[in-house]
């Protein structure tokens, strides 16, 4: 969440958090890399706009405007700089002056050959196990931040892997109202909400952003899981991927994979949430992981349809009111997979990127825990492709994505909690190969027809063939009728003459006799 540089007693008693980049004349001399024209120091800017009324307990939350309640100035980057001081490149740009635009493609992970496979996760492991350069994880709430002496700032190092992990943990966690008091779990900052698709994009950025910095190769992308199978089994759970099932324990995973040697992060919630404590690096348990093994819910027990994909791309309005888990014909809740894949919501529906949670039922399907099951990165690429997707045919307006009443941290102008330096909603609502250097090698369902369309056509086609043939036989009547009429001259002169040479015949009483 926030630079080494700045979990000082300084950095936190002034709010300031503007690090120097190289500072050869000394201390505060290159504060955002001023001194050659990266960025400067300057005031954050914080969403303050009106919230939805999920959340009632305001001033009791350290994510509240975000991220005010720890720091009021940040690093403000010029042009294509980026990072907390100015030392890096925005997404899609590389290069010592961060002007060489590089794009990444995000590849299905079954389509990596056998070698791509072994470097990808010897990758994710090396991420794992590589303390993260520049961040520090906060392990007591604000108000606890300076420690028993208030002189001990209370933060810990933490892996890569892990800090992706534990900002998705920060996000979800439940607000502490004080010791006795029941936590409020009604509040989440990644979920439910508008955010969830600007927010797990960045989140996935960050990752792997970190890893393309750890393997020094700004050609490194994550892959995606297509998810949307039907099937019953999951596909990328083999020992050359995610692993395979363990042998001795349904919901473990097999010893020939490096994954069962993980330890999750941020299992203890009783606690945090009693003692209003927060997760730290300490590792835990194994990942457990049973796919389909959800007795209990028959309904977890597959993976989405293609077609959920191909008809949720058709919902055409990004999120509507409430902007919340119940919102109805809303893209984003319909992919988050809180109605059905049309659109329509219903409170029994799990779907799309809910059920491919769910059906891993284990670690991979507890909110609070579930990156640290590695399939997670995987599951969220697939979304955020779906998202790009609907981004590229429905080419929205920004103004769509609402400024504010949508749930706490899912404002359009709100800065992502826990991430740093601030980063707003609206900047990652905006299509990946342009904006943000990246893109998706997908292949897309076409959407098959459904009943209605099926009848609908048929009576279509139906009504059609009738009018072909009325008109047919309509032209032939006419045609017809023309004949009889173009013979009809010839008849009424042959009629005439015979008329005038009847006429001309002398009646009996014209004889002479
Ligand atoms: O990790 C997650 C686990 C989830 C479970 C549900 C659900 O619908 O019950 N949703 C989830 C989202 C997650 O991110």
């Amino acid at each position: 969440q926030f630079p080494r540089q700045c979990a000082t007693v300084d950095a936190l008693r002034s709010g300031e958090c503007c690090p120097d980049l190289s500072p050869v004349f000394g201390p505060g001399t290159d504060r955002c890399g001023s001194s050659s024209g990266r960025g400067q120091c300057v005031p954050v800017i914080a969403d303050s706009r009106p919230h939805g009324p999920q959340y009632m307990h305001d001033g009791q939350d350290d994510r509240e405007q975000w991220p005010l309640r720890f720091f009021n100035r940040t690093c403000s980057c010029n042009g294509n700089f980026s990072g907390y001081d100015c030392g890096s490149c925005r997404a899609g740009w590389s290069g010592a002056a961060c002007n060489q635009q590089i794009r990444t493609v995000r590849r299905n992970l079954l389509d990596l050959s056998a070698k791509e496979r072994n470097d990808f996760v010897n990758a994710l492991h090396q991420a794992k196990a590589t303390i993260h350069p520049d961040i520090v994880i906060a392990t007591r709430r604000h108000e606890e931040i300076l420690g028993p002496d208030g002189n001990t700032p209370q933060f810990e190092n933490v892996s890569i892997y892990n800090y992706f992990v534990w900002s998705h943990y920060y996000s979800v966690r439940k607000t502490f109202l004080g010791a006795g008091q029941q936590s409020f779990g009604g509040v989440d900052f990644s979920h439910e909400g508008p955010a969830f698709l600007t927010w797990h994009r960045y989140h996935l950025l960050q990752l792997e952003r970190d890893m393309q910095e750890m393997l020094q190769d700004p050609s490194f992308a994550l892959p995606y899981w297509n998810f949307a199978t039907g099937g019953n089994t999951c596909d990328i759970c083999t020992d050359d991927l995610m692993g395979a099932r363990s042998n001795f324990d349904v919901s473990l995973i097999s010893q020939n994979s490096i994954f069962s040697q993980w330890r999750v992060l941020c299992e203890n919630l009783d606690d945090y949430d009693t003692l209003g404590t927060i997760c730290n690096s300490t590792e835990g348990g194994p990942i457990r992981r049973n796919p389909a093994g959800n007795v209990a819910r028959p309904m977890v027990q597959r993976l989405p349809e293609p077609q959920d994909v191909a008809l949720c791309l058709e919902v055409g309005l990004f999120d509507t009111p409430p902007f919340y888990s119940n919102s109805t014909d809303s893209f984003r809740n319909t992919v988050e997979g809180y109605s059905d894949p049309s659109g329509k919501y219903d409170p029994a529906v799990r779907s799309l990127h809910n059920l491919a949670h769910l059906f891993l039922n284990g670690t991979g399907g507890q909110t609070h825990l579930s990156p640290n099951d590695p399939i997670f990165v995987f599951l969220h690429t697939f979304t955020d492709a779906v998202f790009d997707e609907w981004l590229r045919r429905h080419n929205p307006d920004i103004s769509i994505y609402p400024l504010e009443n949508a749930p706490i941290g899912h404002n359009r102008q709100y800065n992502m909690v826990p991430f740093w330096p601030p980063v707003t909603n609206n900047e990652m609502f905006a299509t990946a190969p342009e904006n943000l250097g990246y893109s998706y090698d997908v292949q897309w369902p076409s959407r098959a027809l459904q009943v209605t369309e099926i009848i609908t056509i048929a009576i279509v086609t139906a009504l059609i063939l009738v009018a072909i043939i009325f008109a047919g036989a309509t032209c032939i009547v006419h045609a017809r009728k023309n004949k009889d009429e173009l013979h009809q001259p010839l008849l009424t002169d042959q009629y005439e003459r015979y008329s005038d040479d009847y006429d001309s015949i002398p009646t009996p009483s014209q004889s002479v006799v």
